[in-house]
């Protein structure tokens, strides 16, 4: 069967991920022997050293002998990780999978020596999480690694095959001390609990494997459905139409909401916050201004829709003098700069003496240039349409403490007796991005 994969990809080179562990070691040298059938195959190979014990460095030399041996070009990168985080092993796997993604190239697809009992404890790693059918679906034969694939031949075979087969051969493997230490939940999944299932139900990894088939399946149907529904919804900038919402069954709407996020390719959020989203989010006030933190983004609502924006930093009281105006004023927080531009906003002209400053808040009552009545400055930016993340990110131009306007939404009306006038430019992705939605000028 793995040679029927790797001669689908055949045009292609690989790149084996080799621990210099038994499963990989099986791999590298099933591969070989597939190479003698195929010999156009290319394949090269990458070790990743975790430098976590004092046994790294020959784990290291052993993989070079074996790769020396046999002609496979051999990557070896190193990865540091203090043993005093949490979360160890997400962690170093996630270095790992970075790593490797640079040494990828144009043709290449991965090649991981993962079986059926790495799935089986992945899905019970996620029943420990509490995942719902997606995340118990575990991992599959192929998938997409950023725009490169990661296949995995083995994910249909046990353990127990690939270490008959490496005995079978007189295959020499590294075994990995660490794997018996219990406080790492896979090990404990892999030592504690999976024995006592298989001793009792000796089909248990296989159907075990069904399970995960099946909810594979389901979740393939469900997103098949929920591409097609979810089409109409989302808006021309990315955002989520909930107007109709309120009248779904609560679990499709929940659904939906899921399946917008997972197409922003951030990590899946959690069961509690979706319920929060679909509560706060769905049911709330037209004014209200709800937000879900996730990590770094946020969820907010604007009208009649969801927005997933990048979480905001609070730079309200930030005040930027702008003393030369013939140098360009880079603003805090990537938002860009200011510089004089025939091509920008025109606005009346300073006196010499007064202090151009930057601000990014304001309360109270403004005149705008267009109008003959104050209004409140909340009441102004909603008739804008500049929703509440976007609004202490527009810089409000000063002239000592008076108010000159803000930048790409609205002047505000003063005696400007000279007549004389500048133009301001504000170069940043915020307008360009946003352009079409809010009434930007
Ligand atoms: N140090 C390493 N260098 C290169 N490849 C590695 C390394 N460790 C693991 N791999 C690859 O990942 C596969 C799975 O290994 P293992 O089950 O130990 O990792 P894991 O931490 O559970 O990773 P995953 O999250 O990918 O399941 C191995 O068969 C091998 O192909």
């Amino acid at each position: 069967m793995i040679e029927t994969i790797i001669h689908r990809y055949k045009n292609k080179s690989f790149l084996i991920a080799y621990s210099g562990g038994l499963d990989s070691t099986v791999l590298l040298y099933q591969i070989l022997k597939i190479k003698k059938k195929i010999p156009q195959i290319k394949i090269r190979a990458i070790h990743i050293n975790h430098n976590l014990t004092c046994h790294s460095k020959k784990w290291v030399q052993h993989c070079e002998k074996t790769c020396i041996k046999h002609q496979i070009p051999l990557i070896i990168e190193n990865i540091y990780i203090d043993l005093n985080e949490k979360n160890i092993e997400e962690k170093l796997r996630i270095k790992r999978y970075n790593v490797i993604y640079k040494h990828l190239l144009f043709d290449d697809v991965l090649l991981t020596g993962h079986h059926m009992n790495d799935q089986c404890e992945t899905f019970f790693l996620s029943l420990k999480r509490g995942s719902g059918p997606t995340g118990l679906s575990g991992m599959s034969l192929e998938t997409m690694f950023g725009s490169k694939k990661i296949i995995r031949p083995f994910l249909n075979i046990t353990k127990k095959t690939l270490l008959l087969w490496a005995y079978h051969k007189n295959l020499n493997w590294i075994e990995d001390f660490s794997n018996s230490n219990i406080n790492y939940d896979r090990n404990f999944i892999r030592q504690k609990i999976i024995p006592i299932f298989e001793e009792r139900w000796p089909f248990f990894l296989k159907n075990c494997l069904r399970t995960i088939k099946i909810c594979q399946e389901e979740t393939e149907l469900l997103t098949n459905f929920l591409n097609k529904m979810i089409h109409g919804l989302i808006k021309f900038d990315g955002s989520l139409n909930i107007i109709t919402f309120k009248n779904m069954k609560k679990e499709l709407a929940t659904a939906l909401i899921r399946h917008w996020i997972s197409l922003k390719k951030i990590k899946a959020p959690s069961y509690k916050n979706i319920q929060s989203i679909y509560y706060q989010m769905i049911f709330s006030r037209k004014d209200a201004n709800p937000k879900i933190i996730l990590k770094n983004n946020e969820i907010r609502r604007y009208k009649k829709s969801l927005y997933l924006i990048e979480a905001q930093p609070n730079f309200t009281n930030r005040f930027l003098f702008w003393h030369n105006i013939n140098l360009p004023l880079t603003l805090p927080n990537n938002l860009g700069y200011l510089e004089e531009d025939n091509n920008g906003i025109i606005l009346p002209k300073p006196k010499n003496n007064e202090l151009i400053n930057i601000r990014f808040q304001y309360e109270g009552k403004i005149l705008i240039l267009g109008r003959n009545q104050k209004r409140k400055i909340k009441k102004i930016w909603q008739e804008k349409n500049i929703p509440p993340w976007l609004r202490n990110k527009i810089p409000l131009l000063f002239y000592n403490n008076i108010f000159i306007g803000a930048l790409g939404v609205f002047i505000i009306k003063i005696d400007n007796i000279n007549k004389e006038t500048w133009t301001i430019a504000w170069k940043n992705n915020l307008l360009s991005n946003h352009r079409y939605i809010f009434s930007f000028y």
